[in-house]
């Protein structure tokens, strides 16, 4: 009897692979070209530890609209300006939604976010929160004083390590962390450092190393995601990783949320909303809601703008460095054109970006080589669709491959080089209207947040020119800095940057 089964079974299997091999392509439908894929895996075989780059490879021999197979599961990826515009723009709508996948289950309260969120009321009704509440230019208006005051710190903790080797990234990102949770969750929660752990029950550290777990695990190529029946057996790891991270993150969000609840319940009608997690529970309060928010909702969120705003602007930064360590020419030109319009006796503020058109064609640059979302976030078509002539079956996952676009020697003369100067006098932004460029998508789904980004970003960089000169240690050259890559759902340095600043301008600018 059991042998008889294992026929049946190596039958069905054979025969499966069989009408697999016959049918490619499928039915009538013409989908993008792309390489054969394989039965079971499709076309795993050919994605390498960095997806974006094994992509790029492909879309070389297979065009700019290609079809794959992830396990069982439909892919397309979009690597050129035009089609990136058909999927965003012109049929935003149906591929609005974003896939199943573990990270959304595991480590965002069951899709509870933004980011994971399917298109539809819930997600859209957070989306309206976010832009009309946590970012609208009056909020970011009125917590101007924290990002000035975080940037002072930054800049007087640098000084105060000047000649010493420090990890640049470490720096900024603590920065960043301290303005978004001042304006998240009212007040820095983590301690400096694990002597003085009583105080928090996290350190920045700690926390740090959760947040990079996070964004690694929402970016992984996970095999359950894509062969569903392999699911069960959580073949890398990674489910484990997501479900142990999350009960570490809860812990934190719980923690916050019970002294908010605590200050809420003792200030009662004359409670007034001091940051964004005061706002959310006063949501999740409101019986007149739309679609109703709870706790879980309220954590979601949170986790949101405490990952979105951290890591994107401090890797942005350590590319931005690292380009400009090996090229100390265009230091020399950034520099001047900060004595001319800032002078030696104030520091950069958001309102000076206008008049840095150098700067700001340095981080345009920056964000051409090396956008953090190397892939964006996968979008899922909802319905049937063409573009460009070609079937996209409802179901199917999209990719745009930012980092392919920003080397496009189509769109780009030399594309591999760090040239800022290609910016200049170029009607080009990153607002999500110009499809070369889209470090921040466009669309129903671009990033909510992307005018604090541009601030942070704008200002940190300005004020690291402004400051200091960099230095490589003295045992590293300029031909060591290597650039090689981390993909996740932030695509980051593979080694840190490691650099020593000396003080450019007079002592007392510092204190
Ligand atoms: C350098 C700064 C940043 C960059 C480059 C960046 C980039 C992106 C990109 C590429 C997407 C996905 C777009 C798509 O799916 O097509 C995204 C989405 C998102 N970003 Fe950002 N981001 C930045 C800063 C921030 C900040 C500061 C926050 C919050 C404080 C944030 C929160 C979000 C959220 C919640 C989404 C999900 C939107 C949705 O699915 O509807 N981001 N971001």
């Amino acid at each position: 009897m059991e042998s008889l089964s294992w026929v049946i079974l190596a039958t069905t299997i054979s025969l499966l692979i069989m009408l697999k091999l016959l049918n490619y392509p499928h039915g009538r439908k013409t989908h993008p070209p792309g390489p054969r894929p394989w039965p079971l895996i499709g076309n795993l075989n050919l994605i390498g530890p960095l997806p974006h780059q094994s992509l790029h490879k492909l879309s070389q021999t297979y065009g700019k609209l290609m079809y794959l197979e992830f396990g069982s599961t439909p892919v397309v990826i979009a690597s050129s300006p035009e089609m990136a515009k058909q999927i965003l723009c012109t049929h935003d709508r149906i591929f609005a939604s974003r896939p199943v996948m573990a990270a959304g289950k595991h480590t965002t309260y069951n899709y509870h976010n933004i980011t994971w969120a399917p298109y539809g009321p819930y997600w859209s009704q957070g989306r309206k929160i976010f832009l009309n509440e946590l970012f609208s230019s009056n909020r970011l208006g009125s917590s101007k004083y924290i990002r000035v005051e975080e940037m002072k710190s930054l800049l007087s903790r640098l000084h105060a390590l000047s000649g010493v080797s420090i990890v640049l990234k470490d720096h900024v990102t603590r920065t960043n962390l301290n303005v978004i949770s001042r304006n998240v969750l009212g007040r820095k929660y983590f301690s400096a450092s694990r002597e003085e752990k009583e105080k928090e029950m996290v350190t920045f550290e700690e926390f740090q190393e959760m947040l990079d777990e996070l964004l690694l695990l929402n970016g992984v190529l996970n095999v359950g995601d894509w062969i569903p029946w392999l699911r069960f057996m959580d073949l890398q790891g990674y489910v484990k990783r997501m479900k142990a991270l999350c009960k570490r993150l809860d812990r934190f969000y719980e923690h916050v949320l019970e002294e908010h609840r605590a200050r809420m319940k003792a200030e009662g009608d004359g409670f007034v909303e001091k940051d964004m997690v005061d706002v959310l529970l006063k949501m999740a309060d409101d019986p007149n809601l739309e679609v109703k928010l709870d706790f879980d909702s309220v954590k979601g969120f949170t986790q949101d703008l405490l990952a979105g705003g951290t890591d994107t602007t401090s890797i942005t930064m350590e590319w931005a460095m690292s380009e400009l360590i090996k090229q100390p020419h265009i230091i020399m030109k950034a520099v001047n054109e900060l004595d001319r319009v800032i002078g030696r006796e104030r520091w950069v503020q958001e309102t000076d970006f206008p008049n840095l058109t150098f700067i700001d064609s340095i981080l345009k640059e920056t964000m051409r080589l090396h956008p953090v979302a190397v892939l964006l976030a996968p979008h899922l078509a909802l319905e049937d669709c063409t573009v460009a002539g070609y079937d996209i079956a409802k179901g199917t996952i999209v990719f745009i491959n930012s980092w392919s676009i920003g080397r496009d020697s189509d769109i780009w003369d030399d594309p591999q080089s760090f040239r800022p100067e290609r910016f200049l006098g170029r009607d080009m932004d990153v607002k999500g209207q110009h499809f070369e460029l889209l470090p921040f998508g466009s669309g129903r789904r671009m990033c909510p947040a992307y005018s604090l980004g541009l601030k942070m970003m704008r200002t940190i960089l300005g004020n690291l020119l402004h400051g200091f000169n960099w230095n490589l240690p003295k045992n590293i050259k300029i031909e060591d800095i290597d650039m090689e890559e981390l993909f996740g759902l932030n695509t980051q340095r593979k080694f840190p940057l490691v650099v020593v600043p000396e003080p450019r301008l007079a002592a007392h600018m510092y204190n």
